[in-house]
């Protein structure tokens, strides 16, 4: 299984496609306006979500809300199109019509910590148009609405669910209580911030409300948990199965991600070993563990514990107070491009780390247990679960 996206931040429309999911997963159209609807959400998120709809069309690979085993595509259109459609046009345009439109002026002052300044010199473009237009998280949009269908598949067959909190912003302290459940998501998604107390979520906010009152923008730390992962997801046999590796390969690929913590992470590099590890004990089912700092990964496979993962996101580099930069084209120095922008998409780029995180467990998954329906993958599944189960330990 895999996928891909097209599609610039302000063209007609992205598109989503993912290949090689099996036939018979659930999925509406519904299903993925909600994931979108969530990620538009979030304290500190700026103009564009206020009215960008994703304008949601599934063009291939569903019928009658059940995927067909072919290719699954998905298009969500943008909704002021008709503002960008000559500076975007893909086809040549009258360079008349063009002069006059503000939008299209070259934008030459690189903003310092987005892709503008490295893009224009590798690509040989005069302005940041082309680059920031695909950098942009906008493309986020496409990656959830993919990341829907991975999640309808492990839910249908699987029972997984995927959750995120946001555990701090900018410099709030971080949180430091019990992982949510699934039931949690609810509430979480409730909260301005995500977060999952009120007492962290005030901090948030207070910390986002002080940065933009000061033309500032912010970061913070997101936790991931799936639950219901069966074991053995993910191999030791070389780098590039491990698990841990995909996961982490996912989640800096999100636009502004600088860091993946597997677990208690670098927490963990501290401690020693008698308190880093989790310690094994016969339960009625099984291995049994009182505590889960691996975060559910041991030699790149799932153990049977919930998968836990924490990303890092830097501050947004659109800074109102413009940062010092160099104008392309004069080479004299410069304050950097300013346009709308978030002052925070940390509680945003939660929903985007679970689309990715569903992704990479569905295809895992599917590299283990296989088949061509998600009847057959259960199938697969069961089998080696009742496999499992009938080796010892038991007490
Ligand atoms: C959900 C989300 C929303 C974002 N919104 C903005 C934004 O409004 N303005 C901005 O400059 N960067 C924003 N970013 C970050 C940039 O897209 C990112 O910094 C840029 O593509 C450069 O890539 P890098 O930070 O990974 O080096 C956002 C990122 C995410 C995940
Ligand atoms: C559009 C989205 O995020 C965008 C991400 C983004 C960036 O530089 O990454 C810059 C802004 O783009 P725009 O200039 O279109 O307002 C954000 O709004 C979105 O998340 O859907």
């Amino acid at each position: 299984m895999r996928w891909i996206t097209a599609g610039e931040s302000h063209g007609p429309a992205l598109v989503a496609i993912v290949e090689g999911m099996v036939a018979g997963v659930e999925v509406t159209s519904s299903d993925i306006a909600e994931q979108l609807a969530r990620r538009r959400l979030g304290y500190g998120r700026g103009a564009r979500m206020k009215f960008e709809a994703d304008k949601l069309t599934l063009l291939g690979g569903i019928r009658h809300g059940r995927t067909q085993g072919g290719p699954v595509a998905i298009e969500i259109g943008n909704s002021e199109w008709p503002k960008w459609e000559q500076v975007m046009a893909a086809d040549p345009v009258d360079a008349d019509e063009l002069s006059g439109s503000a939008r299209n002026a070259p934008l030459t002052r690189p903003r310092p910590g987005h892709a503008d300044f490295a893009g224009m010199l590798k690509y040989g473009f005069d302005d940041a148009r082309p680059v920031l237009e695909r950098a942009s998280a906008r493309e986020t949009a496409a990656r959830v609405a993919a990341g829907t269908v991975a999640r309808n598949f492990l839910r249908q067959v699987f029972g997984i669910e995927v959750l995120s909190h946001v555990i701090s912003i900018g410099a709030s302290d971080p949180y430091v209580g019990p992982a949510p459940r699934y039931s949690d998501l609810a509430a979480i998604d409730e909260s301005p911030v995500r977060a999952f107390d009120s007492a962290s979520a005030d901090k948030m906010i207070a910390e986002i409300e002080a940065a933009k009152k000061d033309g500032d923008t912010l970061g913070g730390v997101v936790e991931i948990v799936a639950t219901g992962v069966p074991i053995g997801l993910g191999s030791h046999v070389s780098g590039e199965t491990r698990l841990d590796a995909k996961l982490a390969a996912a989640l800096m690929g999100i636009q502004a991600i600088k860091g993946v913590e597997v677990g208690d992470g670098f927490e963990t590099a501290r401690r020693r070993g008698s308190q880093a590890h989790d310690e094994m004990v016969p339960g009625p089912d099984g291995v049994l563990r009182s505590t889960n700092r691996a975060g559910g990964l041991e030699g790149g496979m799932t153990n049977g514990e919930d998968v836990r993962v924490r990303i890092a996101m830097k501050p947004i580099s659109t800074v109102p107070r413009a940062l010092q930069t160099v104008d392309m084209t004069t080479g004299e120095p410069a304050v950097a491009i300013h346009q709308r922008s978030d002052v925070c998409a940390v509680p945003a780029a939660g929903v985007v780390a679970e689309a990715m995180v569903a992704l990479v467990l569905a295809q895992v998954a599917l590299d283990k247990f296989g088949g061509d329906s998600a009847a057959e993958t259960a199938d697969n599944l069961h089998a080696y679960v009742k496999r499992i189960s009938a080796r010892p330990p038991h007490q």
